[in-house]
Formats: C-alpha cells, structure tokens, sequence
C-alpha cells in the first residue's frame, strides 16, 4: 500500500454543533488529520444537517482540511457555494451521478477541491470503477460502512469485500471508510486497505478523543507497513 497517507478525520457531525469552532480545534489538537462535514439536504438522506453559510463560518477559525461528504440529491448545486466556503474536500454520491459525474468532477477540480466519490452500502463497488480509471479521476472513494444519515449505527464488516475490491486495483488511491468505525473495528477496516478513517462517535465520545485518534492512526500505519 506504498503512497497512501494514514488519514484520521473525525466526523464533525458527533460534535457540539454550537460550539464547532473550539470542538474542531480540539481535534486537530488531538491530532486530526482532517476534519469530516457531513452535508446531508433531507431528500437524499433521512436527515438535514449543515451547508455552506456553516462550512464558511468554520473557515473563519481554521485552515484544516475540510473533507465534505455531499449526502444531497444535487450536488452539482453545491460546488460554487462550498468552494467559495473554503470546502477543501468534495464527495458526492455515485448513486445520484450517473450522468453527469464527469461534469461534477470537472468542476470540483476547477474550484480546486479535491474530487471524491461515495457510495452507499447497496450499491455495487463496479459502479465507482469508470470514475477512478477516467480522464479526469475522482482522487477518493469513499466507501460507507453504514447507511447515510445518522451517526452512531454499527460498522458493516462485509463492506471491507469492496475495500480490498478498491486496494487490489489502485494501490495509491485515498479509500475512505465512514460509520461505525472505532478502535474495536479499525483493525478489519485498516487491512483491507483502507487510508481514510472516518470516525464520530467513537472520538467525540470517548474519555481521551486522543487516545482513539492514535489507536486508528497507529492500526492504519501498521497495517500498511504489512502491506
Ligand atoms: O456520514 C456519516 C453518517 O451518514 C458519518 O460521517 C457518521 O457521522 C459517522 O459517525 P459514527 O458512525 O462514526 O458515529
């Protein structure tokens, strides 16, 4: 797995909301690499979440990686706002690009985020193939190990089958991994290859987030170094 960066980024959507400010400081104290906004419009997920006035108003306080996981039925509508946010990351769902994906990824490039694609646990690994392998490539895929919309649900172990599917084929792509994942599921996740952890619950709600951030990053780095 030579090239692939351990990346932690707690999933802020476990945070106190009014205070996003000190609670985002707090983990990249506690050693985040990034910090994960889950972005959900209520028509795409059971749940309605932040957009971009919140993402801009974080930037005002941070110059951390804002890794955005776009959980909307139009994610074309929210390019311009989030970049002119200062999103860092962008992540749309492959569920709901069918055709115009390399028109999205076009234009994420553009505004100078990084592209990424998701993909809910239903959906076939084969789906996210044509997006990596194009032109202009989508430089992350994130595989959900819960369904999209909540935090706290249980990590689905039989998700890592499309992890080690992605790891095989891209040895240096960022595979991304969200929903349930903490130091008692990290281990599956991280040797089946996957890079990018996103992690809610497990930090925000333990005695040391600190302790948690290292146990992911310490599994992670072990497992590549098996690899
Ligand atoms: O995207 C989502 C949920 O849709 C996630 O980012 C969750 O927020 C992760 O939370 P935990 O499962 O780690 O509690």
């Amino acid at each position: 797995m030579a090239g692939v960066k351990a990346t932690i980024a707690p999933s802020m959507l476990s945070s106190d909301f009014a205070n996003l400010a000190s609670e985002a400081e707090r983990m990249l104290e506690f050693g985040a690499d990034w910090l994960h906004m889950d972005i959900m419009d209520g028509h795409f997920v059971p749940n309605l979440t932040i957009g971009a006035p919140v993402i801009q108003s974080l930037r005002k306080h941070t110059n951390a990686y804002l890794d955005c996981h776009l959980m909307v039925t139009n994610p074309l509508d929210y390019i311009e706002p989030l970049a002119k946010a200062g999103a860092s990351g962008f992540t749309f769902h492959v569920e709901v690009s069918q055709e115009n994906w390399q028109e999205l990824v076009q234009k994420i490039k553009a505004k100078g985020m990084k592209p990424g694609v998701a993909l809910r646990p239903g959906t076939p690994i084969e789906q996210v193939f044509p997006l990596v392998e194009a032109e202009a490539p989508v430089e992350l895929v994130l595989v959900m190990t819960v369904e999209p919309g909540f935090g706290g649900q249980k990590f689905m172990p039989e998700m890592m089958d499309k992890v080690r599917v992605l790891r095989e084929k891209y040895p240096s792509l960022d595979i991304e991994v969200d929903g349930g994942l903490g130091p008692t599921t990290i281990d599956v996740a991280a040797s089946a290859g996957a890079n990018c952890i996103v992690a809610g619950s497990s930090v925000f709600g333990a005695p040391s987030p600190q302790d948690v951030i290292s146990i992911l990053r310490k599994s992670v780095e072990g497992a590549q170094c098996k690899s």
